[in-house]
């Protein structure tokens, strides 16, 4: 797929792969290892990462590490640091990384996007990815021409092997380095680059830092992207994946049982066993974020056992600087809406709409719900037509873009249709808080 995007002038084309990011999926970065890497700690100096030509990073040797004058302030921030245990190599830039100028960045616009294991975080991501037009480097973190994705799970201060021997599950907080994730990102935000530390999911230990530099939008995803206040504020926007336990079973159960080859009783085991931990410090993230979509078992087929057709809910939270809350037909109304008929195909068990509005943890929010699948999506611009806000830049964007997505899961029901709205917004807050212009990715 050839795709064209415009940022501050600039007109480029690129190419998509379709490409997950690497969260605990596919290659791990070898680009720091070993002799590579030069350790902070170590050399007790601070780094500037040397001119880059293209996003796509070239290997380091040592000659090509600059040690640089530190400012005495900084020196002073690292001499106070406690010590950082397992993550003793990773670093902040000493000065300003050179690729705010060579992409003319202000400053990251800085995204969260928080959810458990296995509830679509990939999926969502490759759409906000495909949003931004990029073509996503290989690597372990996905640094593209505007857009980085940040794994969370970078930060976890124990391997796999010292989590079984101190009985404690990833998704504790004692389990993640909440200090240099706070420090580091804060650091990104304000253009520094960073040597940020890498989780290894194929092999379960902690892998030599990585280099990682400010990009137009950096997102963070995760276990814990809005648990720690330090992290939470440095967020421009947010947003929280939130699944009933029968979809995150069914969904479970899909993957790691076909693709992973997992029996069914340690699924539900590992689901169950996780989930004290869930409850305690994933879920209660829902409170801080900006966006919620709630994926359920549909009410429109009574005592439904296959979870195939869904009911999703988008929550969205008023007053948030650059996000216009889409709606539909009429903003601020409640509306109940079947829009099968001679303009919508609908196969059984139909399609049923809500808007209105909701206090969620005592803010208001707006809320679009769809139960129900979507029989031809070439029909969705009769959807399309009556939501507003929706971010799009032309008329039928978003049934382009749902349509070019046809084969990615979700794709007929509710969750890809809420997902692509948030990639939008995600686009459109961009553009507000930076005044710059993104082309759509998808023509008319
Ligand atoms: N909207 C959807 N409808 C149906 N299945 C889905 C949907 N989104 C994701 N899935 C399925 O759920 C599984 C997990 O999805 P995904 O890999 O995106 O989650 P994740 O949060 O990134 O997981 P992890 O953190 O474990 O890598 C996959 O098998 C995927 O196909
Ligand atoms: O909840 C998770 C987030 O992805 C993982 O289970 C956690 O990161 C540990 O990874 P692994 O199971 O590969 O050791």
């Amino acid at each position: 797929m050839v795709l064209g995007f415009n940022v501050a002038g600039a007109v480029r084309t690129t190419a998509v792969r379709e490409r997950p990011p690497v969260c605990g999926v596919g290659a791990q970065s070898s680009r720091f290892r070993g002799d590579t890497m030069v350790s902070v700690a170590r050399t007790r100096a601070f780094l500037a990462v040397p001119p880059l030509r293209s996003t796509r990073l070239p290997k380091p040797t040592r000659q090509t590490w600059l040690h640089m004058q530190t400012s005495t302030m900084q020196k002073a921030r690292y001499a106070e640091k406690a010590p950082r245990g397992v993550h003793k190599e990773a670093a902040v830039g000493a000065v300003k990384s050179e690729a705010l100028q060579r992409k003319n960045i202000q400053r990251p616009v800085m995204v969260g996007v928080a959810a458990d294991s296995g509830a679509g975080k990939s999926t969502f991501l490759r759409r906000v990815m495909r949003m931004f037009g990029s073509d996503i480097p290989k690597g372990h973190t996905p640094q593209g021409e505007l857009i980085t994705v940040i794994c969370l799970d970078d930060w976890h201060n124990r391997d796999r092997q010292g989590r079984k021997e101190d009985n404690i599950t990833a998704l504790d907080e004692n389990c993640q380095n909440f200090d240099l994730m706070a420090e580091q990102l804060e650091a990104l935000k304000n253009g520094f680059d960073i040597m940020k530390p890498i989780y290894n999911h194929e092999t379960g230990r902690i892998d030599p830092p990585e280099l990682v530099s400010p990009n137009h939008i950096v997102v963070v995803e995760g276990l814990h992207p809005m648990y720690d206040e330090r992290v939470r504020k440095l967020l421009d926007f947010s947003v929280y994946l939130d699944l009933d336990d029968e979809v995150k079973i069914a969904w479970k159960i899909q993957r790691d049982m076909a693709e992973r080859g997992h029996t069914l009783e340690a699924i539900l085991a590992s689901i169950e066993a996780r989930k004290p931990d869930f409850e305690r410090f994933i879920l209660p993230q829902r409170q801080y974020a900006d966006a919620v979509i709630q994926v359920k078992p549909t009410e429109l087929i009574p005592e439904d056992k296959e979870r195939k057709i869904l009911k999703v809910r988008l929550l969205q939270r008023e007053g948030v600087q650059g996000f216009k809350t889409a709606y539909l037909f009429d903003e601020g109304s409640t509306i109940e809406w079947i829009p099968c008929g001679r303009r919508l195909t609908c196969s059984y068990p139909g399609i049923k709409f809500h808007y209105g509005p909701e206090s969620f943890y005592g803010a208001d929010f707006s809320t679009i719900e769809v139960d129900g699948e979507f029989a031809k999506l070439e029909e969705l611009v009769y959807i399309e037509s009556h939501l507003s806000n929706t971010g799009t830049k032309y008329y039928g964007e978003l049934t382009q873009l749902m349509l070019a997505a046809q084969n990615t899961p979700g794709a007929y029901n509710g969750t890809a249709l809420f997902q692509t709205i948030i990639a939008l917004k995600i686009r459109e807050i961009y553009e507000q808080l930076t005044g710059r212009k993104v082309d759509p990715v998808v023509r008319s």
